[in-house]
């Protein structure tokens, strides 16, 4: 079952929406801090993502559901997360992969014409650890 609490983001927008989703991938941490962690390994990521806006699409959407599950686990499910070029430089920690996902998110969602914006990414790697990305107002496209 995915999980059902989330550390809430303060706004004053109109709509939220949250969208959970799972990806199994694999990464390595090639840092001396890592530990164990430097080796390949897997993980069952768990991904919130909180998305808020004041005006809805012609369907009646903030943003589709299916949009937001495309942008993450259609491109990263079943992968080693640092083959992706967006992991070559900053390593795959979990602080990164939640601005790594914001940033795609977030660039989907600036092509509809309603706007919404993702005010937030949450990602467990582990059941005792997950870290989250809050973009800063001026970040948005
Ligand atoms: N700030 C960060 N610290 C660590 C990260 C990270 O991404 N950011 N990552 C790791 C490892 O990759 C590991 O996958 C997760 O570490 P940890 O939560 O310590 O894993 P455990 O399952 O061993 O946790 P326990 O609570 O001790 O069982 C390390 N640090
Ligand atoms: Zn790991």
């Amino acid at each position: 079952m995915l999980q059902q609490f989330y550390p809430q983001v303060f706004h004053d927008f109109r709509y939220e929406l949250n969208k959970d989703m799972q990806i199994a991938a694999a990464h390595f941490i090639d840092h001396d801090d890592a530990g164990l962690c430097r080796e390949t390994h897997g993980h069952t990521y768990f991904i919130n993502l909180t998305i808020a806006g004041d005006t809805l699409n012609d369907s009646g959407f903030l943003v589709n559901f299916k949009a937001l599950k495309e942008e993450i686990h259609g491109i990263y499910d079943h992968s080693l997360l640092n083959d992706h070029p967006e992991f070559v430089e900053g390593l795959p920690t979990t602080e990164v992969v939640a601005r790594v996902f914001w940033e795609k998110v977030d660039a989907r969602l600036a092509k509809q014409g309603n706007r919404p914006y993702c005010l937030q990414v949450l990602v467990r790697e582990t059941p005792t650890s997950y870290a989250l990305y809050r973009p800063k107002r001026d970040e948005h496209q």
